[in-house]
């Protein structure tokens, strides 16, 4: 099979990058979760492969699985890693690139410093008829869950989140209120959850519990989903530095109608090849 991949990480959230222009990379939701696997497999948060693109304009077309195996909407910090990694393998020698995802259109551009600005698109209330500029009640919509009462605001940015600010993001109970609002009904197709402390007009700290991968260590549609909601809790200006497990990114976002800018970095940590598929993990394997 000979299957060349780029072991890449965002901030430590981490991934398995496949080249798909190239190379004919078949993938099913068991092989996903084998490569993902951190004992079985490779180990990752997300396996991303860059695909020639379906329409004109567009350099190429980006898709995103979760370690779960799901395929999903968008991918943040993936986006900087991908964009690197079409330059590094050749596959363009543009700075600036037009990537389609089944969330939208995005817009990484490589600066010179080597880190990567991406235009992430405008974001949505989820769930919510009323225009952003009266967010009214759903920007701090009250849900009942595990018996107690939170108000959660719900962002779209591609794909969906559900967002909660906490006085302390350290003490946020991540893996156990995480998987609850992950498959809470008011997300039919379940969220990220974004647990997020305000530490100033201009910086917030972010935990995460992704969506189809549990704890990670950042999220970059995660940290534009915060600062989307705590600009719409009056907390933060249009620019805030955001503090994730990982390391820090920089999001922009002037407000309703306007779109997301990300700016962080991009790794590549390895290169390999998969001669065979990994194994499936036994089902006696374990926690
Ligand atoms: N880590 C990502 C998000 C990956 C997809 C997410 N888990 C989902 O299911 O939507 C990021 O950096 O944005």
């Amino acid at each position: 099979m000979n299957l060349e991949f780029a072991k890449m990480h965002g901030l430590g959230n981490d991934f398995v990058v496949f080249d798909g222009v190239r190379q004919a990379v078949e993938l099913t939701r068991e092989r996903i979760r084998a490569i993902a696997d951190r004992r079985f497999g490779i180990g990752c948060d997300q396996v991303l492969v860059l695909e020639p693109a379906e329409r004109s304009g567009v350099d190429f077309a980006y898709r995103i699985y979760n370690a779960d195996g799901g395929e999903v909407e968008q991918c943040g910090n993936g986006a900087r890693c991908v964009a690197l990694f079409a330059r590094e393998a050749g596959l363009t020698d543009k700075d600036r690139l037009r990537l389609e995802t089944l969330g939208g259109e995005i817009m990484p551009r490589i600066l010179p410093d080597g880190r990567v600005t991406v235009d992430m698109g405008v974001p949505h209330l989820e769930g919510a008829d009323i225009p952003l500029s009266e967010p009214g009640e759903w920007v701090r919509a009250p849900l009942e869950v595990a018996g107690e009462r939170r108000r959660i605001t719900a962002v779209s940015v591609g794909n969906p989140h559900c967002v909660l600010e906490v006085e302390d993001a350290t003490a946020a109970p991540l893996s156990t209120l995480g998987p609850v609002l992950e498959h809470h009904p008011l997300f039919p197709n379940r969220a990220n959850v974004e647990f997020v402390e305000v530490r100033s007009p201009d910086r917030i700290r972010v935990r995460v519990w992704e969506r189809g991968a549990g704890v990670t260590l950042a999220c970059g549609t995660g940290a534009c989903a915060s600062v989307v909601a705590a600009r719409l809790w009056d907390r933060v200006g249009p620019r805030a530095e955001v503090e994730l497990d990982g390391g820090n990114l920089t999001i922009e976002w002037a407000g309703p109608e306007e779109p997301i800018l990300m700016t962080g970095p991009a790794v590549i940590t390895f290169r390999g090849v998969l001669g065979q598929w990994p194994a499936s993990r036994p089902a006696t394997a374990g926690p």
